[in-house]
């Protein structure tokens, strides 16, 4: 059952207050009693892999799905109690990007300037600075249908911004478009933030973590950690080993049945050895190993943690200490 009692007073630098926030879908649940604290002004991402509750802790920050339990507060409001004082100041762009193909750009524009209730002045003001903030200048006559994804993602994210709000909820945004566009789209969300707007950003891509001030990890519906980038590098705490050689799989079946070795994995195209935290096995004793069970054209490089590391981690941990059965749950009702 959702909690109505009046809620204590936060710190005024919160944008998002969430706690035991929780949705089961039968007796399936996608996310299951997460805390969350989102400062203002920063860049929060929101991590985790297909189907592990990112969706649906959106939906609920925005007030378009009721919680089954938990509280959660955007810009001070209650959202359960008072979703319709919340939304004018948030923007949301959805993954599917929710745009009309029939309308040209600025009428894309217009359409959600009207949904905002936008009086006549101020949608010329936003629209403009929306075009310009996109890259979308001289675009402004073109139908949707024919902008490639790239282009339809800057228009996704004007329409979200149309009313300049305070707040931006975008779920994997960057989701099916090349790495140079991503990259284009991250400069996009950086001039977003360097005006104020704080940014909660979901996404599976490990890579984009870097670009985010604060980070959670959501697995299987559980915040199994939140920190900086940095904090969360640092609480990896294990030494990790990049080993390239030829025969990557016959390596990674040897690394992971040695009991010296803590997990190993494939990470791009070279594996990575995690050795326990308390490891005496140096990168040169693990080249010789690797050598005397034949693996004679390895090379070793310590390295540092990657974000990607740290959640490969943190997964590895929550499966050994028993988790969930399954990541997916039953279909979409
Ligand atoms: N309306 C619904 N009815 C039943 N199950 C649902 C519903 N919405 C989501 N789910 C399930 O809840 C789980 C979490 O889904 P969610 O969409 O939040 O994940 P996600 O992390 O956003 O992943 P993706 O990026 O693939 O959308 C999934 O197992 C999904 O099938």
């Amino acid at each position: 059952m959702t909690t109505t009692t009046e809620l204590p007073t936060l710190p005024a630098g919160t944008a998002v207050n969430v706690r035991g926030l929780t949705k089961t879908f039968g007796g399936f649940t996608a996310v299951d009693h997460i805390d969350l604290d989102v400062p203002r002004g920063q860049i929060f991402g929101f991590l985790g892999p297909n189907g592990s509750g990112k969706t649906t802790t959106i939906r609920m920050l925005t007030g378009t799905l009721r919680p089954t339990a938990g509280r959660v507060r955007v810009l001070g409001e209650d959202v359960v109690r008072h979703s319709r004082r919340v939304a004018p100041r948030i923007g949301y762009m959805s993954q599917k990007f929710a745009l009309f193909e029939d309308l040209t750009v600025e009428q894309n524009l217009r359409f959600y300037a009207g949904v905002y209730q936008l009086p006549a002045d101020r949608f010329l003001e936003q629209r403009d600075y929306v075009l310009q903030m996109a890259d979308l200048v001289g675009r402004e006559k073109e139908l949707t249908r024919n902008l490639s994804v790239g282009w339809r993602q800057r228009l996704a994210l004007g329409t979200a911004t149309i009313h300049d709000p305070e707040l931006l909820f975008l779920d994997e945004p960057t989701s099916g478009v090349d790495p140079v566009a991503r990259r284009q789209f991250w400069d996009l969300l950086y001039e977003l933030a360097g005006r104020g707007v704080t940014l909660f950003v979901t996404t599976h891509y490990m890579d984009e973590a870097a670009y985010c001030d604060r980070l959670a990890f959501i697995y299987r519906g559980r915040l199994i950690a939140d920190g900086s980038p940095a904090e969360l590098r640092a609480g990896h705490g294990r030494p990790i080993f990049d080993v390239t050689l030829t025969d990557v799989d016959a390596a990674l079946s040897w690394l992971e049945a040695e009991d010296w070795v803590d997990d190993a994995y494939l990470s791009g195209a070279t594996l990575h050895a995690v050795l326990p935290r308390d490891s005496a096995v140096t990168g040169k004793q693990l080249l010789e190993r690797l050598a005397g069970v034949g693996f004679a054209d390895a090379a070793v490089t310590p390295v540092e943690p990657s974000i990607e590391d740290v959640f490969v981690n943190l997964v590895t941990a929550e499966e050994r200490a028993g988790g969930p059965a399954a990541v997916s749950g039953p279909a979409r009702a």
